[in-house]
């Protein structure tokens, strides 16, 4: 018996529900919990499935959370609720001995701040309860820090230069909106830009650098240096990197539509007196965007994520290049979501079906290119993430 439960019922929780369903084998009882509880019974009703139970959550409360827990018992849970809950998810976790994987690194609702200190702080307390901690298992963090894990066990005997590069070459027919939750996306990209180099963290203006990028079967497209959090663990983890960096496209529409929204203030997440209310801009914002779970129907286009990676394999210099296409269109078909929310709900799943196959069953609290890549690597060619290689090509970088 290997009962989930996933907290968060958005674009992300859908697919992840939807892949879940599809493995009854490894998930033979599932929960999906969220505020809204009507969300996650629409869920269940276009999955088809009855016996998928549904509860109402509050995830910043951890009493909340542990009466839950206590009565569905899940052997995992599986976090695609907002990165502001990652630590309450944990604490309730720890009080109910269930295990954690999520999608993104905590941050504080009040700071645009990424950082994996405060969930590393829990590893002693995994460790103790003897309880697994899967941090950043979407598509980036996640199949990007296994991509890694998986060119350092079989072709490099050391990786120095990492270039993560994430293309989203889709055409939704919106004028302006965002893949996922648009708070938390516009807190990214927002901030200043950050990569590693000779042992130093370097800090850039939002979207200073760029460059043309090649992606294949797409072309070349304008790519920005940004912070992403799986940069942190990576460099960490592999000490030999010399200089590792992350590069996301956007194209010139988005990029004005973004600017117009910084200068007129409504990205801000200073709250705001409105008419004796306090807002949020960047709240209010969001309730007047596209609902990411919407843009499916319409979607052209595919995305293209992988890792560009320099290093020495024998003696001699080697580059590798490891990436996933994801077509819209077929992710829609599939979950009803678009391919960024189907990106990371994919592996969040696999993710869990490792633990629960005891392939990545360690106590304490690990980002995934600390466990073995290879059944996970097997695991996304099955499920609708299949990944490509080109050894010794030209990585533009
Ligand atoms: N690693 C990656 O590749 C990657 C990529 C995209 C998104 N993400 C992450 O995936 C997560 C989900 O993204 P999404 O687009 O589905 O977001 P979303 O806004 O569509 O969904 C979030 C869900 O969480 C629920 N929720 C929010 N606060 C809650 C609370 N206090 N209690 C209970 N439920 C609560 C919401 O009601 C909603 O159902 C986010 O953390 C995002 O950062 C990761
Ligand atoms: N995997 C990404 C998903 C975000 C994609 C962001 N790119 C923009 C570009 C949009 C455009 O140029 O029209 C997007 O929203 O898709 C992540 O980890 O954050």
């Amino acid at each position: 018996m290997s009962k989930v439960l996933i907290i968060g019922a958005g674009g992300v929780g859908t697919v992840v529900a939807h892949k879940v369903a599809q493995h009854p084998e490894v998930f033979t009882e599932v929960m999906i919990a969220s505020r809204t509880q009507s969300k996650c019974d629409a869920i269940v009703k276009a999955i088809g499935n009855p016996n998928i139970k549904t509860a109402k959550v509050d995830a910043d409360n951890v009493d909340e959370l542990v009466t839950l827990f206590n009565s569905f018992k899940p052997e995992i849970v599986i976090n695609v609720a907002l990165p502001y809950q990652d630590l309450t998810i944990m604490e309730a976790c720890l009080k109910a001995g269930v295990n954690y994987l999520d999608t993104a690194n905590y941050e504080p609702k009040d700071e645009a701040h990424f950082e994996y200190s405060w969930q590393w702080a829990y590893k002693k307390r995994f460790e103790e309860a003897g309880l697994t901690a899967i941090l950043g298992c979407g598509f980036d963090p996640g199949v990007s820090g296994v991509y890694t894990a998986y060119a350092a066990k079989h072709h490099f005997d050391e990786i120095q230069y990492l270039d993560i590069v994430d293309c989203n070459a889709g055409n939704h027919h919106k004028a302006f909106a965002t893949n996922f939750n648009p708070e938390i996306n516009i807190r990214e990209i927002t901030q200043n830009g950050r990569y590693y180099e000779n042992g130093q963290w370097i800090t850039t203006q939002p979207l200073e650098f760029h460059k043309a990028l090649t992606y294949p079967n797409i072309g070349p497209r304008d790519s920005y240096l940004l912070y992403h959090e799986e940069l942190e663990s990576l460099v960490k983890n592999y000490p030999t990197i010399k200089r590792a960096r992350f590069w996301m496209t956007f194209g010139q529409e988005y990029l004005t539509h973004l600017r117009v929204i910084q200068n007129i203030g409504m990205a801000s997440i200073e709250p705001i007196n409105y008419n004796g209310m306090e807002i949020v801009p960047l709240q209010f914002l969001k309730a007047v965007l596209p609902n990411p779970q919407d843009l499916g129907e319409n979607y052209e286009g595919e995305t293209s994520i992988g890792c560009r990676i320099r290093g020495i394999k024998d003696g001699k210099e080697r580059t590798y290049y490891v990436y996933n296409n994801c077509s819209h269109q077929a992710a829609y078909q599939e979950t009803g979501m678009q391919g960024v929310s189907y990106t990371t709900g994919v592996p969040a799943m696999i993710g869990a079906m490792m633990y629960l196959k005891g392939l990545w069953k360690r106590p304490g609290v690990w980002n995934v290119e600390e466990f073995d890549p290879d059944p996970f690597m097997d695991e996304l060619n099955k499920n609708g993430l299949p990944w490509h290689e080109v050894f010794d090509g030209d990585l533009e970088l």
